[in-house]
């Protein structure tokens, strides 16, 4: 049935989910002259098969729509835990099964590779998560104009939702934050304006080991900790409550961009950093160090690429994106020598250590770009036998991907966090005679729409 121009509520099928787990619907218009036109509206927290009475939303019209009530529900709809749900935005799939969403994620890994040829039946279900809930190590809190400490509002980058929980992070590092944002209204300190410049607290980062029990605390604030009176009161909380703060930093930034970095940094409790574990490897963690945000999958990950790659003592390998060497390391281990290549320079650094730290010294790391690096470290040490690359969401990119092909490795490993950036990649290569061995998705983000996914390709 078609629906007058004019109107803004209808009702409606959801066909399917768009890759970013959006429900989506196709709507038909009858225009001013009579014509019938078509359009796809996105229809958020709605799931395949429902259908639901939903209203256009301004200023996106004929592109998105809230529902206003669901008249058929999927049979594994369920009602969301979370009471920041939907105003948070941070994790849109409370709203089913924990099994619906691992089946979704497979069959979205399928879809995006049959689109670029691929054979679906090379793609392995979803590794499931033990843990749905609090697995994160990570999380970044911003604090509103008024001081309430909270996370942003879905599409509203200005408004402050005050934390009451988030399911996501653990238990400790909530509480660390509820004593924050307890300090900041019995200070009564004010949050940054980002309009204005004026104000005080801008952000809080916590990050967390789940297997040392370590925690790290950064403040960012727009004056040094002497400037402010009340930072020893903060300093005495955290240090009596929390025995496990092994490290707290004060982040002076000024700033006008909104991210989470510092000019000046001052450590106020502890040592400037933590240390962390994974699949075997103990690793420090800075405030800005990246690391993988759901460590126990990621370890699953780590043993997966190693069980698909199979490397042998006698081989040469490139690990490309290397981030702090958390495939780098336990690869190394089990080949003769190995590259990682990785354009963020403190990254780069952390990767020495780290390999320093753990008596791994087969290893050499360059900071530069995957192309040149790639070029450069080949000219070097020659063809590798096997590539492993972990790629940012937006993936390697043509370019990259030829220059892999053309440097012969006999296994790649593609480790991807963007399914379809993988599908494209992954395409590049078979003109260069790589065949596709097997795909095996993995759930990093419970709750959320994001695959990890690990692609084995080989060359005769
Ligand atoms: C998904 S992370 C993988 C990190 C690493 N494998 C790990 O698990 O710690 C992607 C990495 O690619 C790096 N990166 C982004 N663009 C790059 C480029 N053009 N060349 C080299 N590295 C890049 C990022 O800094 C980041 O560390």
């Amino acid at each position: 049935m078609a629906y007058r121009y004019n109107e803004n509520t209808f009702v409606v099928d959801i066909d399917h989910l768009d890759v970013r787990g959006t429900g989506q619907a196709v709507i038909e218009w009858e225009n001013k002259h009579g014509k019938i036109k078509k359009n796809k509206i996105n229809i958020p927290y709605t799931l395949p098969g429902e259908k639901v009475q939903a209203t256009l939303v301004p200023p996106y019209r004929r592109r998105v729509a809230q529902v206003d009530h669901i008249i058929k529900a999927h049979p594994e709809r369920i009602e969301p835990e979370c009471p920041h749900f939907q105003s948070c935005g941070g994790c849109s799939w409370q709203h089913w099964t924990y099994e619906a969403q691992l089946r979704q994620k497979t069959n979205q890994v399928k879809f995006l590779l049959e689109e670029q040829g691929f054979d679906t039946s090379l793609v392995e279900e979803t590794i499931g998560a033990d843990d749905e809930w609090h697995y994160r190590n990570k999380m970044e809190f911003t604090f509103g104009i008024d001081g309430t400490l909270g996370l942003h509002e879905k599409d509203n980058f200005r408004k402050i939702i005050s934390l009451e929980t988030c399911l996501l992070a653990s238990d400790a590092m909530i509480a660390a934050t509820l004593e924050v944002a307890d300090w900041a209204r019995e200070h009564q300190l004010a949050g940054y304006n980002k309009e204005t410049h004026e104000g005080l607290l801008r952000h809080l980062m916590v990050r967390y080991s789940r297997t040392t029990g370590e925690m790290i605390l950064a403040l960012f604030a727009t004056e040094a900790p002497d400037a402010v009176k009340a930072s020893h009161d903060l300093i005495y909380r955290i240090g009596k409550k929390f025995p496990q703060v092994k490290s707290f930093m004060w982040l002076k930034n000024n700033n006008i961009s909104d991210r989470a970095q510092a000019e000046e940094s001052y450590n106020l409790l502890g040592r400037d950093f933590i240390y962390d574990e994974l699949a075997g490897f103990r690793y420090r963690i800075w405030f800005d160090t990246f690391f993988q945000t759901n460590p126990k999958q990621a370890e699953k990950l780590v043993e997966l690429a190693l069980e698909m790659a199979k490397p042998k003592q006698t081989e040469k390998m490139i690990d490309l994106f290397c981030g702090v060497g958390t495939f780098s390391l336990p690869f190394a281990r089990r080949v003769r020598e190995l590259v990682g290549i990785e354009i963020v320079e403190t990254s780069i650094e952390s990767a020495k250590r780290n390999a320093s730290d753990n008596g791994v010294n087969n290893t050499h790391f360059l900071a530069k770009d995957a192309r040149h690096g790639l070029i450069e470290m080949i000219e070097k040490f020659g063809s590798p036998n096997l590539l492993l690359l972990d790629p940012p969401r937006s993936g390697a990119g043509g370019k990259v991907m030829r220059r892999i092909a053309r440097s012969k490795p006999e296994r790649i490993v593609y480790v991807s966090c963007n399914p379809l950036s993988l599908a494209t990649d992954i395409k590049e290569l078979i003109p260069f005679g790589y065949t596709l061995e097997k795909v095996q998705p993995v759930d990093l983000f419970p709750q959320t729409y994001h695959v990890e996914c690990v692609a084995l390709l080989s060359k005769e």
